[in-house]
């Protein structure tokens, strides 16, 4: 009964991920699609029927040494091949594009999903289960994709090339005749039950020898990962590694996920040997079992050396197909795996999207552009408080300073005030966001050339000439060159220098609200001052508000807001009493 929900389960999930894109706009082009490859699929079955057929005329006329008969179904043989071939490689051919166009269908919507509404961030916060998000719509994608048409044509195949084939099986053979206890024995289409008494012997062992392979490639594929995984933290953080000196612990880190996943690679090893030792007798023994079983028949003249071959063709295709099954079911469980991640992902943005419109803060544009909290509430994810029922107003033109312990919830309140930080309650009155930036202490520096760092998000433009001059502005001057120079920007450049750019960024795109949580901390005073000082000015018309421990802050500011950690409340500090 479990098993049984399961299914059900499992069925209802590969068709919700289905639909979407047969639902689509791409629809028409897509049923397109299926319908050639199904038609195509069927072609392939009939040409191999023909090709079937062939054997037993050929067979027949090379018997009885038709010699303008062989000429001539070779020929046709050339014809049926040529045709099969056509049909082989179209079948394949549009399976492909269908595959193609599909995932790129899928994959962008998942990506939209994943980027929308900042669920790529709220996933994280929120603590669900979704590891790797980029594993799921590189990979799970694709393998979704591609398991589920290979099965659904490739179950249509086995079908009906399985029916197929019974039934000329069945034509060919002739009853099986013998007495039994003085009862006369009449069993008809014996071949048939000979054949699949054979294939489901050989399916039966094949499974069971190969039954324990699924599972062990399921966990190679995870120490695979996690082997990479390792490796490629380790390149991400290679400075700290290698200031700490802290090779030997990386390295037997890498050994140990290294030695795991060689043990099951050995067992892997093993399990397959036995197998390709039951393939290879299985394989042979299919070759001659077929011409024993029909040689009695042979042997009595019921039949022509054609009508042998033609049978031993005919079970070599029931065997095959039913043991496409075989092949099937140990794929079936990493589909079965790919489907669940999939829905997972899926189920985990949907609830992230829902708790999101759940919040209880109100967050409305106000008259002006300040920003006022009213009996605002801001929590951790496991509802410690950070801040309880603060009201305050931000004016324009008035710079302000937070302060407070480390850990007390500035750059929390930050989150808050960015609209990222999913538990606030209370009401916000704040401008449109694109009238607000932040920067955060560590810039982030996106793959590709310096000027699209300093333009990102890539809103705006400005000519090489006005870059120039802000970069010089910001002491960066001396990059310019590297304009137009892709590097990871981010491991090349110096934390200062990150923070430098940061600020260039903020004279580009001249927000109505500069909030910099601890922006300058890696800058000299006097850089501090000059960065300050350029965003301060009239044209610039930002009001900054910065978080920052340094007393060289206090004079860019024209208030300062303190956080209390113990009582989870704001209140204002004059600058007097600084
Ligand atoms: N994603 C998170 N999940 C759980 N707790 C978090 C998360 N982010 C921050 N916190 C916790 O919230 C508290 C406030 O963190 P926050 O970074 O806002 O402090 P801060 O005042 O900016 O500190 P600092 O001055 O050291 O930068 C800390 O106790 C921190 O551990």
């Amino acid at each position: 009964m479990k098993k049984m929900d399961e299914s059900v389960r499992f069925v209802k999930n590969v068709w919700a991920l289905t639909k979407s894109y047969w639902q689509s706009e791409e629809k028409k082009k897509a049923y397109l699609l299926l319908l050639a490859i199904i038609a195509l699929t069927l072609g392939v079955v009939f040409m191999l029927v023909q090709l079937n057929q062939w054997y037993n005329i050929f067979y027949s006329a090379l018997q009885n040494y038709e010699k303008e008969k062989i000429f001539s179904e070779l020929f046709h043989f050339s014809w049926l091949a040529f045709i099969y071939i056509i049909l082989a490689v179209y079948a394949f051919y549009l399976q492909q594009v269908l595959i193609i166009n599909w995932r790129r269908w899928l994959t962008n919507e998942y990506i939209d999903e994943w980027l929308n509404h900042k669920t790529y961030y709220r996933l994280q916060m929120f603590g669900t289960a979704t590891d790797n998000p980029d594993q799921r719509i590189s990979e799970d994608v694709r393998m979704f994709v591609e398991y589920t048409l290979r099965f659904g044509i490739g179950i249509l195949k086995a079908f009906t090339t399985f029916a197929s084939f019974v039934v000329i099986l069945y034509n060919l053979s002739g009853p099986l005749q013998f007495k039994l206890a003085g009862m006369d024995i009449h069993i008809p289409g014996y071949l048939v039950w000979t054949a699949l008494l054979y294939s489901m012997i050989g399916t039966w062992l094949t499974y069971k020898v190969g039954n324990k392979l699924v599972g062990l490639n399921f966990v190679q594929q995870k120490y695979e990962a996690d082997f990479r995984f390792a490796m490629m933290r380790m390149r991400e953080n290679a400075e700290s590694v290698a200031f700490y000196s802290g090779e030997g612990h990386e390295g037997s880190v890498f050994k140990k996920r290294f030695t795991l996943l060689l043990n099951n690679f050995w067992n892997i090893i093993k399990k397959q040997k036995q197998l390709t030792w039951l393939n290879s007798w299985y394989s042979q023994i299919a070759i001659i079992f077929p011409l024993v079983v029909a040689m009695p028949r042979y042997l009595a003249k019921e039949i022509t050396l054609g009508g042998l071959m033609q049978i031993s063709s005919a079970f070599g295709r029931v065997q095959e197909s039913l043991s496409y099954f075989v092949d099937m079911y140990s794929s079936i469980a990493e589909w079965q795996a790919v489907v669940e991640r999939l829905t997972g992902f899926g189920l985990h943005m949907k609830q992230v999207k829902q708790e999101n419109a759940q919040q209880d803060l109100q967050r409305r544009p106000g008259a002006t552009d300040a920003i006022t909290a009213t009996d605002m509430d801001v929590t951790l994810p496991d509802e410690a408080a950070v801040l309880q029922n603060v009201s305050f107003t931000l004016e324009p033109g008035t710079n302000v300073l937070i302060k407070g312990v480390s850990g007390s919830g500035k750059s929390t309140l930050l989150r808050a005030l960015a609209g990222i930080w999913p538990y606030v309650k209370g009401t916000l009155e704040i401008p449109a966001e694109n009238k607000l930036m932040f920067i955060p202490q560590r810039p982030y520096l996106p793959l590709g050339t310096l000027k699209e760092s300093l333009l990102y998000p890539g809103t705006e433009t400005r000519t090489d000439e006005e870059l120039k001059q802000l970069m010089e502005d910001c002491c960066i001057g001396y990059l310019y060159d590297k304009l137009y120079m892709e590097a990871d920007w981010s491991h090349v450049l110096s934390v200062g220098e990150q923070q430098r750019l940061a600020f260039v960024r903020a004279l580009i795109y001249k927000p109505v609200w500069l909030f910099l949580d601890e922006a300058s901390s890696a800058l000299d005073e006097e850089t501090e001052a000059k960065v300050y000082t350029l965003l301060m000015e009239e044209a610039q018309q930002t009001t900054l508000v910065s978080v920052g421990h340094r007393s060289t802050l206090n004079k860019y500011h024209q208030k300062v807001l303190y956080l209390d950690k113990e009582t989870h409340s704001l209140y204002w500090q004059e600058q007097a009493s600084l």
